[in-house]
């Protein structure tokens, strides 16, 4: 990336920060995507990133993975700067990170097995039953059937494709999940079913996730901030917070007819939550009273 004449001095490292983006430009001919855009994304916590069509989101995230260069600003992935790094290090971060791509993405000649051994291949060099058991334990923490592994995309339902995908991210062991779209296309069910499933590996696995998403349901019951793109950059924050921010945008979409369903799910969601611990402090009583 090429370093403006304004832009920051280099800011120490931060053990707290997976992604620390700072003055990011973009532009395609003379449309300018993103202009000093700065943003963190903290070590551990789901991020959700929104904003109206076109505005960068899934180039946002492909610019991260490097995919595509920025105009200007810098782009740090756990502490290394990606412009400045040798191919080896930008390598060793590489294979730090899943991606889940919008449409999966899949390779359709291949089985799902062998799509989730294309990133095991590339970065070890495993044993061939390694490879094999390694694709197995994927299928199954994406929540498959191990028929799955012999599959063609083709034969799979779209909910399936995703969760195959998804194995495929999850392929290294990643310390980062990067997800654009996780839940278009899926009924209500299967979205939150995908929710449940992406919220409960980040906890197992302590995945920093960042997750690009229409789907104001996954936004208010698994993120623990959320990025708005506006004005070619980022407002980041609770969505709590969020539904205060005097932005048109911010509150046509957080407050519009979809926003108020999401509102209410959530407080059903906080209070299934605040039920749950109760049946479990009540659990435990009952437990040491017996
Ligand atoms: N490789 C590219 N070359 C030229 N323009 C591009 C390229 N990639 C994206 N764009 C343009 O950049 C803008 C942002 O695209 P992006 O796909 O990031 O939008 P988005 O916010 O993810 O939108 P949506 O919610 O509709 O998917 C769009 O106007 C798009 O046409």
């Amino acid at each position: 990336m090429h370093k403006t004449a304004e832009a920051p001095e280099r800011e120490a490292p931060d053990d707290t920060v997976a992604i620390r983006v700072r003055g990011l430009k973009t532009q395609f001919g003379s449309q300018v995507i993103h202009e000093g855009l700065d943003l963190d994304v903290r070590r551990g916590e789901v991020l959700g990133v929104v904003g109206g069509s076109g505005t960068g989101k899934s180039v946002l995230l492909k610019e991260i993975i490097g995919l595509i260069r920025p105009a200007a600003g810098s782009i740090e992935v756990l502490g290394v700067d990606m412009d400045a790094a040798d191919e080896a290090e930008r390598r060793a971060v590489q294979r730090r990170w899943g991606v889940m791509f919008q449409d999966g993405a899949l390779f359709s000649s291949m089985t799902v097995a062998e799509n989730i051994q294309v990133p095991l291949k590339e970065y070890t060099r495993l044993s061939r039953s390694m490879m094999d058991d390694l694709a197995r334990v994927k299928i199954a923490m994406a929540g498959l059937a191990c028929s799955a592994a012999t599959k063609h995309p083709s034969e799979l339902s779209g909910g399936m494709r995703k969760r195959a995908a998804l194995a495929r991210a999850l392929a290294l062991d990643p310390e980062i999940l990067f997800l654009d779209e996780p839940t278009a296309g899926l009924d209500p069910i299967g979205a939150a079913a995908f929710d449940e499933l992406i919220a409960e590996l980040q906890r197992s696995l302590k995945l920093t996730v960042f997750m690009v998403t229409h789907d104001l349901d996954s936004l208010v019951t698994i993120c623990d901030r959320i990025a708005v793109l506006v004005d070619k950059k980022i407002v980041v924050d609770t969505y709590e917070n969020l539904l205060q921010i005097d932005h048109p945008w911010i509150q046509e979409y957080f407050h519009g007819p979809r926003g108020r369903a999401a509102e209410v799910a959530h407080a059903e969601h906080a209070d299934h939550a605040v039920t749950a611990q109760s049946k479990a402090a009540q659990a435990k009583v009952i437990g040491a009273e017996s």
